[in-house]
């Protein structure tokens, strides 16, 4: 399919729109999209006001709704904050860290039968401004900041939007499937209630 020209976006409000652009369509070129993201270069005080951390786990704080079409989101990953081995429920996962690292460990489907320790396929560090790109096709993955010094901060788009996932046990491929929530909404903390439920870390 044919490239729409490369358009660089300058700031995240920038980015935003060119997103909603992306997927007005049925369809979606997964290479532009993940070009896009990746050439937006991070401004911390443009995105400042969603990067709210937990002192346990990592947060995930909506950002903008796609017109239905997908959410975006930040997700603020503590030292040592670690998601556990999950799926993402047969939608587009784009992932661009905005500031520090992450570890991204690629795992493959358990089978049916088999009881014993998930196959780990690859693994990488993600750097800043970088944008990954996973679906259900290519695996599962687990996302960690494995430093003990810095926080990272990274921005995620799916589409279409979902609400639960499939988490893993490393150890015996067992899945459980968990609702994922919002720690904050448009920069707004997410009344308390609507939060407890959240385990995919
Ligand atoms: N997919 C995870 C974050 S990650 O570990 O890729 C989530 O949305 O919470
Ligand atoms: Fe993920």
């Amino acid at each position: 399919m044919e490239q729409t020209e490369v358009m660089k976006p300058e700031t995240l409000d920038d980015l935003i729109k060119i997103l909603h652009k992306l997927f007005e369509g049925d369809s979606i070129n997964v290479e532009e999209v993940q070009n896009i993201m990746e050439s937006y270069e991070s401004k911390p005080h443009e995105w400042m006001k969603y990067a709210k951390f937990d002192q346990f786990r990592y947060t995930r704080n909506l950002v903008d709704e796609g017109n239905g079409k997908f959410n975006l989101m930040i997700l603020c990953w503590g030292e040592g904050h670690g998601s556990s081995i999950h799926d993402h429920t047969d939608s587009h996962c784009f992932m661009k860290l905005l500031q520090g690292q992450l570890k991204e460990s690629l795992y493959e489907w358990p089978d049916r039968k088999s009881q014993g320790e998930m196959r780990q396929r690859s693994q990488r560090i993600l750097q800043e401004n970088q944008c990954a790109y996973i679906n259900d096709s290519l695996g599962l993955h687990r996302v960690e900041n494995v430093s003990h010094t810095e926080s990272a901060v990274s921005l995620h788009l799916y589409s279409p939007p979902f609400q639960h996932c499939q988490t893993f046990d490393q150890r015996t491929g067992h899945k459980n499937v968990v609702k994922m929530t919002f720690w904050s909404k448009y920069g707004e903390r997410t009344p308390f209630e609507t939060t407890v439920s959240q385990e995919n870390n």
